[in-house]
């Protein structure tokens, strides 16, 4: 062992003095607290560098900062108090703080009719920033549904009543004869396609909560159609009514989330993204919708 000082470049000038918006560490591993549950996350943790003459920030004290996450569930107070470290340790470099977490939440889903159920997960983001002083906090969640083409279900429709005319022309109508057509093959000559589909939110919170189980319920209600988990034979037929009951046009999805997300008290703002993958096209269908609350 000697004692020779170690070498700290960041300590340096910089060679070419210029301000950066976003410095730090992507992809870093770590474990969190959701809902009592202890999630496998990726977080993401950078600071501006507001002293362009500086060389570098010191990226082990905000990888350091992050031992807080695994230890107490996580709330935005303790995101903002994360970013507020990383602020301290970065005192006449940095004047704002960056934290991106990345996560699967898993909820446990029971089926339409079965005593059954199964996990579910869901792509979660949360993002916290601390800029000037003011603190915001965003989730993005993937929620995935089904859809059923409105316009083709009419369709379908119209060539079932065709059909209809066609094997009763002439024929007296008998109660059990068309009983018997409806549980053929003939009486669904023609069936809509339907597609699995993706709701991409990006909500601005506002309060002291992050609703994640909250705003993906309130989406899957506002849908109908969420994708399921354990499916015996009955689940599937209730899914299937649940599609046609819910049929719907990627607009009508994003006017659906519209609606439901505005009516949930901890949501300052959204932009929402409906991405219907179409079984009739090789593209697919998208909606957007983005909306404000005006203050009270
Ligand atoms: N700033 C910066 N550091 C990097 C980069 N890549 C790797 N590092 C290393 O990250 C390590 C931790 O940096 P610091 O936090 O400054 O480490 P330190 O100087 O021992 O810690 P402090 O005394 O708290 O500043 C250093 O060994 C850097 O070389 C980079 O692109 N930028």
């Amino acid at each position: 062992m000697n004692a020779l000082t170690l070498p700290d470049i960041a300590a340096q000038a910089s060679r070419q003095a210029l301000p950066l918006d976003w410095v730090g560490m992507c992809g870093i591993a770590l474990p969190i607290l959701i809902d009592g549950q202890r999630l496998t996350a990726t977080a993401d943790a950078g600071v501006s560098l507001d002293d362009g003459a500086a060389r570098g920030i010191h990226m082990s004290r905000l990888y350091l900062a992050l031992e807080m996450l695994d230890q107490q569930p996580l709330t935005p107070a303790l995101l903002r108090n994360v970013l507020q470290r990383f602020l301290d340790s970065h005192e006449g470099l940095s004047n704002n703080a960056y934290l991106r977490i990345h996560t699967d939440l898993l909820l446990k889903r029971p089926a339409l009719v079965s005593p059954l159920a199964g996990w579910k997960g869901y792509p979660v983001s949360i993002e916290a920033r601390l800029e000037n002083q003011m603190f915001h906090v965003e989730l993005k969640i993937d929620v995935t549904y089904s859809s059923t083409c409105p316009c083709s279900a009419a369709l379908a429709r119209q060539l079932i009543q065709q059909q209809f005319l066609d094997d009763f022309a002439n024929t007296p109508l008998q109660h059990e004869d068309v009983l018997t057509w409806l549980g053929s093959a003939n009486g669904i000559v023609a069936t809509p396609h339907s597609q699995r589909s993706s709701a991409q939110l990006h909500v601005e919170l506002q309060g002291e909560q992050l609703p994640l189980t909250d705003l993906i319920d309130t989406v899957e209600a506002a849908l109908g159609t969420a994708v399921q988990t354990a499916v015996k034979r009955a689940d599937e037929q209730a899914f299937a009514l649940a599609n046609g009951q819910n049929l719907m046009f990627c607009e009508d999805a994003a006017r659906r989330l519209n609606l439901a997300l505005k009516r949930s008290d901890a949501v300052k703002a959204f932009h929402l993204k409906v991405i219907h993958a179409e079984s009739l096209h090789a593209h697919d269908a998208v909606a957007e919708s983005r909306w404000t609350r005006h203050p009270a």
